[in-house]
């Protein structure tokens, strides 16, 4: 007999209204450790009949509950392709990030991801944590992360694709993350260690004025080192990489140093050797400092005790300004001698008690006791001066020049700072002079500065000009007293020779007189 609409209807109705209550009577009576039992089992059973695997990552753990770093690298990585998907989406604001406002999914929201063609399902929950914190941030709910995908591809999973995740994840925090510049001038004597601000220095590849394919050869040797783990590993090299930039001042050592850290990626360390008391602390700076950053010792020759090759070189400079001495006027050596005896003291005084060895065991120890990615970079001014043990090869792999502005580079700074291209009157002149004067890039990117919101492009070029006009001349001013006083120590010297030579002749000739008379 065939049953009406109604009559079924209401007979699921009876049957769902039992189930209820049915479930109501066994929650409210049915004691706690049969409950556990049933519960139990019934997940063996569904665990049974399901064809699933679920893998949870909590977001605290541990005796203090502390937010686990997994956690974190898998919201990042879930929050980069959730928020494509994901309907609804938890925001928030985190500090040191470049773009601090990140989103994640937010609870009991679900995506799917793919794997080498496997679908994966990802869902956000809370739940109750299993234990108390025994101290510190305490919790009601633990949330945490479910990750879901057949049986069938286990092994791809958990070997491969959690992996995956983690890498993908741990990248994005680190292109996200703010850049720091750390510090060991605390000020303080009392306070030694580094301190850290933001890196927000704007300079880039672009924008650093210095003949194109020199640029174009660092660029090409940073990327090869920031891909080169495996390479390093290969040949069983520390990964890290040295460089020394030279040069007078302001042709952008500094501003290379910066350009550097913001194309890797990397933090500063700025390492003030005079402030270092001693080498002891040098190598506890050295090995606080963290993987994939730039440690930098500006000046190197101004920070170092005089060792081995410099204290040999002083005494040698000592005595050929002994022997100038005597061939120049006295008075303006007197003064000469006062400065440099100023100059002595006061370099003498900001001195620490870092040693030349002592700064190469440090840098030779972080090697070995921190794995790589770092690279160091010194800079100086007189490149002569540096003990040769310093810049050998392997220590500091790479030496960069930076010289004085030529064309190309002033073609950079022009474009950074006027936004011109080329002019076809001035910016020929403007190379001859270039090729003609010695001017750092800082100079003529001071004279290409508009003076006012008035001075329009070709005006900035034609003090330019100007200026490089008037820096030409003094050269050859220069030049032609550095010739002259030459040609009077020449002259002089000539003198002298010639009456060496008279003195030696008449010697002889006494000599052989006095052998004549000797022998009669
Ligand atoms: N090659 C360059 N490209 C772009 N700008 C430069 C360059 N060289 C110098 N400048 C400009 O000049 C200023 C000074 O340069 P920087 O401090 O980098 O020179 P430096 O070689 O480190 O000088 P010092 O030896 O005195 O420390 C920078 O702020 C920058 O604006």
């Amino acid at each position: 007999m065939a049953m009406g609409i109604g009559e079924i209807l209401s007979q699921l109705g009876s049957i769902a209204a039992s189930l209820m209550f049915v479930y109501a009577m066994y929650e409210q009576f049915c004691p706690s450790d049969l409950r556990k039992f049933v519960e139990n089992y019934k997940h063996k059973f569904t665990d049974l009949m399901s064809p699933y695997i679920q893998i949870t990552f909590n977001e605290s753990s541990g005796e203090r509950l502390k937010q686990s770093e997994t956690y974190t690298i898998i919201q990042t990585y879930l929050g980069a392709n959730s928020s494509k998907r994901a309907k609804r989406l938890e925001a928030e604001v985190v500090e040191d990030s470049q773009s601090p406002l990140v989103l994640s999914m937010d609870d009991n929201e679900e995506i799917e991801d793919e794997f080498n063609g496997v679908k994966v399902w990802w869902s956000a929950n809370s739940k109750a944590p299993r234990r108390k914190a025994s101290s510190g941030r305490s919790f009601d709910v633990v949330r945490c992360f479910t990750l879901t995908f057949h049986k069938r591809h286990r092994d791809l999973i958990t070997s491969s694709y959690i992996q995956h995740v983690l890498e993908q994840g741990k990248a994005i925090i680190f292109k996200n993350r703010r850049l720091k510049l750390y510090t060991n001038n605390g000020g303080c004597w009392w306070m030694s260690g580094w301190s850290h601000t933001n890196f927000a220095h704007p300079a880039r590849f672009e924008t650093l004025a210095m003949e194109p394919e020199k640029k174009e050869e660092i660029i090409n040797d940073l990327v090869k080192f920031k891909k080169g783990k495996e390479y390093y590993a290969k040949v069983g090299k520390a990964w890290k990489r040295g460089y020394l930039l030279y040069g007078p001042p302001g042709t952008g050592k500094s501003t290379m140093i910066s350009a550097i850290a913001n194309f890797m990626n990397y933090d500063v360390y700025d390492l003030e050797l005079t402030t270092v008391k001693d080498n002891n602390e040098l190598k506890t700076l050295l090995i606080e400092t963290s993987s994939k950053s730039v440690i930098v010792i500006e000046d190197i020759d101004c920070s170092l005790e005089l060792t081995g090759q410099r204290k040999k070189k002083k005494e040698k400079d000592h005595t050929d300004k002994n022997e100038n001495k005597e061939k120049t006027d006295k008075k303006s050596e007197e003064e000469d001698e006062d400065d440099d005896n100023d100059d002595e003291e006061e370099e003498e005084k900001r001195k620490s008690n870092v040693t030349l060895s002592g700064l190469l065991n440090s840098i030779d120890g972080i090697w070995s006791s921190c794995g790589g990615e770092r690279i160091i970079i010194f800079t100086t001014n007189f490149v002569d001066k540096l003990d040769p043990a310093l810049i050998r090869r392997g220590r500091m792999d790479k030496h960069i020049e930076m010289s004085y502005c030529r064309y190309q580079a002033f073609k950079v700074l022009a474009k950074n700072y006027l936004d011109v291209e080329s002019h076809g009157d001035l910016f020929p002149i403007i190379e001859k002079l270039l090729g003609e004067t010695n001017m750092s890039p800082a100079d003529v990117a001071e004279n290409l500065m508009p003076k006012s919101t008035t001075e329009d492009a070709e005006s900035c070029l034609k003090n330019l000009i100007q200026y490089l006009e008037i820096a030409k001349e003094k050269e050859e001013e220069e030049a032609k007293k550095n010739g002259e006083k030459a040609q009077l120590v020449a002259g002089k010297d000539k003198q002298e020779l010639a009456q060496n030579y008279r003195m030696n002749r008449w010697r002889r000739q006494v000599k052989n007189m006095r052998n004549f008379f000797g022998s009669c």
